[in-house]
């Protein structure tokens, strides 16, 4: 595949435009300055700039974090026994409201029929999400395996249909986790694309660069955020550091974001742990955060995100602005919706929320859960080589 030079861009977010450097480039996007940083000078998190970063344990409740980390996953259903760590999490649903709310947001398996009529002359091309959508929720996200059918459902899905994962973990992790080279990959929300080698896209565009993999092999990536680097790995050590005291916390460096996590936290502990993210955030005007699903992301303020990645992709691979190309993009967390979005916005395609719970969503259908991706990616597969066989 030859990637064409993408004229979608990350435009940036920062909210005083005047900060311009010489090369045009936003200041958020320049090199980490250490005036950033509410380290000390050994850059080493200490008790006294703790105790001055630390606000008022209401501030978590009064800007609505506290109830955004409460909304962001489906309650637990409660268990007297503690799980293994790779013990997939189970959630409490309303089955009626769930109808309803299905109402709005139809399975796609009892669409699936409708779905492939608008796809016989066009060109499927398929975005999935890891967390969630190839692999079930559980406690420990170093557990988040993939399953063997899963993993052969992805593969022939890659045969027929280009197929990216977009994921919110490292390229690398979710590489580790996926295991399948013949797909593409873009780490950290979005912010770490891999594409093979082309001249054209490299020469043109700034936030690609050239590298090699572990095999020798050339590579071009595609890193809208790679100033942040430094930035994002101090903030890492320093959530380490401020999370440590707290039991079940768990900090994830994902190399252009990390991710806090407090699903295996005390709900009584989730002000403190909230409270504690927000008040180092608050010191990095150039570092907002999300919610996910009972985990806090904390990423660069750059208009770069799932739905800009799908976009890059699609003009990458040469599919953009055509009328025979049906994007699928198949995702459970907020940070999918951007990606819905664009589909949506654009009457391009369909995006699918993997849920269990009531979600107000820019996806246009549903599946319960990581079981039922499998069944649907299967039945695309099989309607797929069932046309193929007809047209020989
Ligand atoms: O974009 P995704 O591929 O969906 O990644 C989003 C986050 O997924 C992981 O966390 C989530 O899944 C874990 C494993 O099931 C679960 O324990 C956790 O509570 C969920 O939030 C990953 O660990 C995060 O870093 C990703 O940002």
């Amino acid at each position: 595949m030859d990637l064409k030079p993408p004229h979608v861009s990350p435009i940036l977010t920062d909210p005083v435009p005047s900060n311009k450097s010489r090369l045009g480039i936003h200041s958020s996007l320049l090199a980490y300055s250490q005036q950033d940083s509410p380290l000390s000078n050994s850059g080493k998190y200490t008790k006294s700039n703790s105790k001055k970063n630390m606000g008022n344990l209401d501030d978590v409740r009064s800007n609505g974090w506290l109830d955004a980390m409460k909304a962001s996953s489906p309650p637990r259903k409660k268990s007297t026994h503690k799980g293994s760590s790779a013990q997939v999490a189970s959630f409490d649903y309303d089955v009626e409201d769930y109808n309803l709310w299905m109402l709005g947001y139809p399975s796609a398996l009892d669409a699936f029929e409708k779905i492939v009529d608008r796809a016989k002359d066009k060109k499927i091309a398929m975005f999935l999400d890891y967390d969630g959508t190839l692999s079930p929720i559980v406690e420990d996200p170093d557990c988040a395996f993939m399953s063997e059918p899963m993993r052969t459902t992805v593969q022939s899905v890659a045969k027929y249909f280009p197929t990216a994962i977009i994921s919110g973990r490292s390229r690398d992790k979710v590489f580790d986790l996926v295991k399948l080279t013949e797909l593409y990959y873009a780490g950290s929300h979005g912010m770490d694309i891999i594409g093979p080698v082309s001249d054209i896209l490299s020469v043109n565009h700034p936030n690609c660069i050239k590298s090699t993999d572990q095999q020798g092999k050339e590579i071009t990536l595609f890193q809208p955020a790679r100033e942040f680097l430094p930035m994002i790995d101090e903030v890492f050590k320093t959530l380490i550091e401020i999370t440590k005291d707290i039991e079940g916390a768990k900090v994830e460096n994902h190399k252009f974001c990390v991710s806090v996590h407090y699903r295996n936290v005390e709900e009584n502990n989730w002000t403190t742990i909230g409270q504690r993210v927000h008040d180092i955030i608050k010191n990095y005007p150039r570092l907002r955060s999300t919610h996910g699903r009972k985990v806090l992301e904390i990423r660069p303020v750059i208009d770069w995100n799932k739905g800009k990645a799908v976009e890059f992709l699609l003009e990458s691979l040469g599919l953009t602005n055509r009328n025979d190309v049906l994007p699928i993009y198949i995702g459970d967390d907020k940070t999918d919706e951007d990606a819905f979005k664009v589909l949506r916005e654009r009457n391009r395609g369909y995006g699918i929320l993997v849920s269990l719970a009531r979600k107000e969503s820019n996806a246009l259908y549903s599946l319960r859960d990581p079981n039922e991706v499998m069944k649907f990616l299967q039945l695309l597969v099989n309607w797929k080589r069932d046309q193929e066989t007809v047209k020989k």
